[in-house]
């Protein structure tokens, strides 16, 4: 997770200072009823005004959400609660136990919520504002459309004036046309929805889907269930609402409209509600039984050729899944070419399982020996936001999102906002997978009872617990662990401590969720697209625990991010050996690394001339004193304390021997193998001339760099000939590509 402190950025401490007063202001006025009430007329003039002027995106690419105080959502069934008026509420109050009746008057707008003007039954006029609501082509917000607001809450807006803040996605209930809590006097779209029959609601509900309006559709053909259908038309208003259900992610809700189709033996054919049932299975990626269904199909009308291919792209996901044996070379097509790169694969949950961890919570833990290189799992996420970064993006309003917390000082980028709107959806949408998610709360936030339950038949959301469970769990990532460093669209390479650069793609995966971190960890997590790939970086036995970097190790004030973001303080060897170092022994490394680095600069440009030999062979010698000196500054062996600034000093000095003119094999291999032991490898042989093979016992540390050093290794032996030893070095290469990378498949690419 990209969070950072707001003091290090005075534009961002800028907004929480405004957003400080504005919510000191708001507090004073709690309770008591909106100083001033503007004109139905002018208000809706003015919000109309705004809406088409468009100016507020132009102002700058930054779109800034912030973290509101959290509060319950309504967790009480409608029969319980009582009516209230526009006239009743105050400011700054959750007006508990109670609803409001509105009807739009105005088209939508939208910038971080979906807004729009309503009014109630006595004409009173506000603005409604609706968080977490998915940008789609349709309008959520239509003139005419009714809708119960529970609990509702009116709050101070950002400009001094007033309207209702809807954060939580149940708290709001749409009132298709022919419901009966809609009164008389707003029925004005058809003379009397409620004697209009089943036939005619499903006409006007296909006429929505044939103009993709599938939201619309849906209500349709509620109303058109609700009208008493004959049992033929029946089924096929089930038929078609459980296609528009599919088109908007509502699985569950597709399953249960074919499913009480398929129980009804009256049904003339089932064929197209298996079809359906099959399509809701797969993308809840419940693939055996998918298998099963489309087999069935199958044998009933063989015919039907979708089926086939259904089935054929559902076996290959249950082979995946229960194989771990993928594509990688067609994944990465994909990834290139799909935007977002989510793509049609299964998750493959390999010789790893969760369990309780002695003091982290829970874990996750090898069911058995695994190889270094071997697949731990391959994850789809769960809910993936795609950002391609700075320039690329042909979404500005995407390039810079800012999610402010106010209380916490800190602020998160990139698409995290969208993310939530995402998480807080799908599960809306799909309350079969609340229990991953709602599994994955960990901390001091409670939420109120209820939360997840089904009222008045859809899940209660708390939007607030969803955006903790995410802070904690979600993951930044690149399109591609071969994508290499972000680069930004000039070719620059990305500065991370660059306000600009900060925004990344971000996923949740639920079971790598489970997953502790180390520094020196003993997995290493790649992607490609939206999938997560986990492979062991070192041989380890059956039940150890499986961590993973949360921060690189170079990163010197990752302990203060840890407790900040995770509230935890690492204690692996190397951050215990951190904290029993001087400040005075971190400065002499320091200095050391810059001098061998300008050292290594000269060493480059002048083994690319042709002559200087006499003073390569000083640059060799000073640059070898001055890594000599770096391991004197540390104490405990490497193989227990990975000792990252002597590896790095080893691995560019060999590849400043490999690249410059004045190459000496000799040297590279001893400085390679050096470089390798300084992470705690632990390498038999290796030297060149002694007939003792290459053969590492033990996997060390996994970084940046582990790649260029086994190349340089195995091209040095190649040109000594050495070619025995060229093959392991390079069999030793392909694995650590395959722990970097993910998978191996496109290793004889590397140029
Ligand atoms: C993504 S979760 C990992 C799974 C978690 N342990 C659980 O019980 O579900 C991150 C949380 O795990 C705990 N954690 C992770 N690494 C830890 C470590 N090295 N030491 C202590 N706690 C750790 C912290 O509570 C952190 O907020």
């Amino acid at each position: 997770m990209n969070t950072h402190q707001a003091q290090d950025f005075p534009q961002i401490l800028a907004h929480i200072e405004e957003q400080k007063r504005m919510l000191r202001n708001a507090q004073s006025q709690a309770g008591q009823r909106p100083a001033r009430k503007i004109e139905r007329i002018e208000t809706i003039r003015r919000f109309n005004v705004t809406r088409m002027s468009g100016q507020r995106n132009l102002q700058s690419d930054l779109s800034i959400s912030f973290i509101p105080s959290p509060y319950a959502p309504c967790a009480q069934p409608f029969c319980d609660l009582k009516k209230i008026m526009v006239d009743d509420l105050v400011l700054e109050t959750h007006h508990r136990g109670t609803f409001l009746l509105v009807r739009v008057v105005t088209p939508q707008d939208r910038i971080t919520a979906v807004m729009a003007i309503v009014e109630d039954e006595r004409g009173e006029v506000l603005l409604l504002q609706l968080y977490h609501q998915v940008e789609t082509t349709e309008d959520i917000l239509v003139p005419g459309r009714v809708l119960i607001i529970r609990d509702p809450y009116l709050k101070l807006t950002a400009d001094g004036k007033h309207g209702l803040r809807v954060d939580h996605v149940s708290d709001i209930v749409f009132l298709p046309v022919h419901e009966d809590r809609i009164p008389a006097c707003w029925r004005s779209e058809v003379t009397n929805p409620q004697n209009q029959s089943a036939g005619f609601w499903k006409a006007k509900g296909n006429d929505c889907f044939g103009q993709s309006r599938y939201h619309a559709a849906i209500e349709y053909y509620t109303s058109a269930l609700a009208s008493s259908p004959t049992t033929e038309e029946c089924h096929t208003i089930k038929l078609n609402r459980s296609l528009a259900f599919l088109k908007t992610n509502h699985f569950d809700a597709a399953l249960a409209d074919v499913d009480s189709m398929l129980s009804d033996s009256s049904a003339k054919s089932n064929e197209k509600a298996l079809f359906r049932k099959a399509q809701a299975l797969y993308s809840l990626q419940r693939y055996r039984e998918c298998c099963e269904v489309l087999k069935t199909l199958r044998l009933k009308y063989p015919d039907n050729t979708a089926a086939k291919d259904k089935l054929n792209e559902a076996v290959n996901r249950l082979a995946e899944q229960t194989t771990g044996k993928y594509r990688f070379k067609k994944l990465h097509a994909e990834a290139a070419h799909l935007r977002p790169p989510q793509l049609d694969h299964a998750t493959h949950i390999g010789p790893v399982g969760v369990r309780q961890s002695e003091s982290r919570g829970r874990g996750l833990f090898t069911t058995k020996a695994v190889k270094a290189g071997d697949l731990l799992f391959c994850e789809k996420a769960f809910v993936y936001a795609f950002h391609e970064g700075e320039g690329m993006s042909s979404n500005s309003r995407l390039m810079m999102n800012l999610l402010i917390d106010v209380n916490a000082n800190s602020f998160t980028t990139g698409a995290q906002p969208e993310l939530i709107t995402m998480l807080v959806q799908k599960l809306y949408q799909n309350p079969s997978l609340a229990s991953i998610v709602k599994d994955l709360h960990r901390g001091s936030y409670s939420p109120v009872q209820g939360v997840f339950d089904i009222i008045d038949g859809k899940p209660v959301i708390d939007s607030f617990l969803l955006t903790r469970i995410l802070l904690i769990n979600s993951f930044g990532c690149r399109l591609s662990g071969k994508a290499g460093p972000l680069k930004q669209a000039n070719g620059q390479p990305i500065n991370v401590n660059n306000f600009n650069d900060l925004f990344p793609s971000l996923g949740i995966w639920t079971f790598a969720s489970h997953i502790n971190h180390s520094c020196t960890s003993n997995a290493f997590r790649s992607f490609i697209g939206d999938m997560m790939i986990l492979r062991a970086n070192q041989d380890l036995p059956a039940n150890a625990e499986v961590t993973i970097q949360y921060l690189n190790p170079f990163n010197p004030e990752r302990q203060q991010v840890f407790v900040k973001n995770w509230a935890f303080a690492c204690d692996c060897v190397m951050c215990q050996d951190n904290e029993q170092t001087s400040d005075a022994v971190v400065a002499k490394r320091k200095r050391l690394g810059e001098s061998l680095q300008s050292m290594l600069r000269l060493l480059t440009r002048r083994g690319s001339s042709s002559s200087g030999a006499g003073s390569i062979a000083s640059l060799v010698r000073k640059s070898s004193a001055l890594i000599a000196e770096m391991e004197g500054t540390y104490n405990k062996p490497a193989k227990e304390v990975p000792r990252l600034v002597v590896w790095k000093g080893y691995r560019d000095f060999a590849c400043a021997l490999t690249l410059g003119a004045g190459a000496n094999p000799q040297k590279i291999v001893e400085l390679s193998l050096r470089a390798l032991r300084s992470l705690g490898f632990v390498i038999e042989g290796g030297s060149l001339g002694t007939n003792q093979g290459l053969v590492v016992r033990e996997w060390g540390f996994i970084g940046d760099g582990l790649l260029d050093c086994w190349m340089c290794l195995k091209a040095a032996y190649v040109e000594t000939r050495s070619y025995e030893l060229a093959l392991a070095a390079e069999g030793y290469a392909k694995v650590c590509y395959k722990i970097l990378f993910g998978e191996d498949e496109t290793f004889g690419e590397l140029d």
